[in-house]
């Protein structure tokens, strides 16, 4: 079984507005309430491609009900913590650039934390955790090692999509996959990345660290994977980019979703370059259909 962490859940409040004027009134030309979170991006996909999954985390408010009932009417198996405070807002403005205003989350009490904890001792050997995006602050830096300690004791495996420490620390933990894109990977290390080959050099640092497979993601231009097995490069498809929100979420669906279901890491690796490439080319996430068809026009080389 796959279980999907999203600590932060968030509707996502996509504006399109065709001139922005800083400063002035501007009317909307279109909006979008989706609900998101990265954990809830991957739950949202997996389901798509027919992957039994479990989603939970923190969820609170009106805000939190709405995404409830959403995962609901997907029928998405979901086992979510009810906080005490509304569950964020994120504004995604879509103008002549994407600006993303991310919300830093409800205060999350000891007691909602201690009942997140105790969810994962279901968990069982051949499980995978997916544990995605931020830690609402009042969980404090440590929280995300508190739930690898618990995954690592049941002898589940792991995945993380998150950054900064909590990132590094989890990497001695021995995580199944990390998928940083190349800005993140860069930030990770302070370093500014300038060519495929500096990718490859820290992505595997990232593997020596402990990660068994790395993803690095670069938007239009495709992804690396890197594993002790070699370094393999895929092509994006081509397509009108509509909504690139949860692209990342979607390549980690895809690639998770699939190497449980085959055990075949190429076949992962092209399925969730597909995925992140269908969510670029939809208003909300990536749907089965799309992906199957971009498949199709993804080459994968080894370097
Ligand atoms: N503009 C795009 N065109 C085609 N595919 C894209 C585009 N943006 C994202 N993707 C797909 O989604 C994947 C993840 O996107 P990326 O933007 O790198 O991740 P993140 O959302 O984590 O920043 C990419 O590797 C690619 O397959
Ligand atoms: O938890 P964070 O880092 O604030 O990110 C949350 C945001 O990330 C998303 O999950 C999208 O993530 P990606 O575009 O990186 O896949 C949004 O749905 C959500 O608003």
């Amino acid at each position: 079984m796959i279980y999907t962490v999203t600590l932060n859940p968030s509707i996502d409040y996509i504006v399109e507005v065709e001139d922005l004027t800083l400063g002035g009134l501007n009317r909307m030309q279109r909006d979008l309430k989706l609900p998101g979170g990265k954990g809830i991006n991957v739950s949202r996909v997996l389901n798509q491609l027919g992957v039994r999954n479990t989603a939970t985390g923190f969820l609170g408010g009106f805000t939190g009900r709405y995404i409830g009932q959403w995962l609901d009417e997907e029928q998405i198996s979901s086992d979510f913590v009810t906080v005490a405070e509304d569950t964020r807002i994120n504004i995604k403005l879509k103008a002549a650039e994407e600006t993303e205003i991310n919300g830093t989350g409800p205060v999350i009490r000891e007691e909602e934390a201690e009942a997140l904890l105790a969810k994962l001792e279901a968990l069982q050997a051949g499980d995978i955790l997916v544990l995605s995006g931020s830690a609402p602050p009042s969980l404090g830096g440590s929280f995300y090692s508190r739930l690898i300690a618990e995954c690592k004791s049941k002898k589940a495996e792991f995945v993380i999509d998150t950054t900064g420490q909590a990132l590094k620390d989890a990497l001695a933990q021995e995580p199944l996959l990390v998928k940083p894109n190349h800005h993140e990977l860069a930030e990770l290390f302070g370093v500014s990345i300038g060519s495929r080959d500096e990718i490859i050099t820290y992505g595997r640092r990232l593997m020596e660290s402990g990660a068994r497979y790395v993803l690095v993601s670069m938007a239009g231009e495709g992804a690396l994977f890197i594993s002790d097995q070699g370094v393999y490069y895929a092509n994006a498809p081509k397509g009108q980019v509509k909504n690139s929100v949860g692209a990342g979420d979607s390549m980690i669906a895809g690639f998770v979703g699939t190497l449980s279901l085959t055990g075949d890491v190429l076949e992962a690796f092209r399925t969730g370059v597909a995925s992140g490439s269908a969510t670029a080319f939809s208003d909300d996430l990536a749907d089965r259909a799309l992906i199957g068809q971009l498949k199709n026009q993804i080459q994968i080389e080894q370097l």
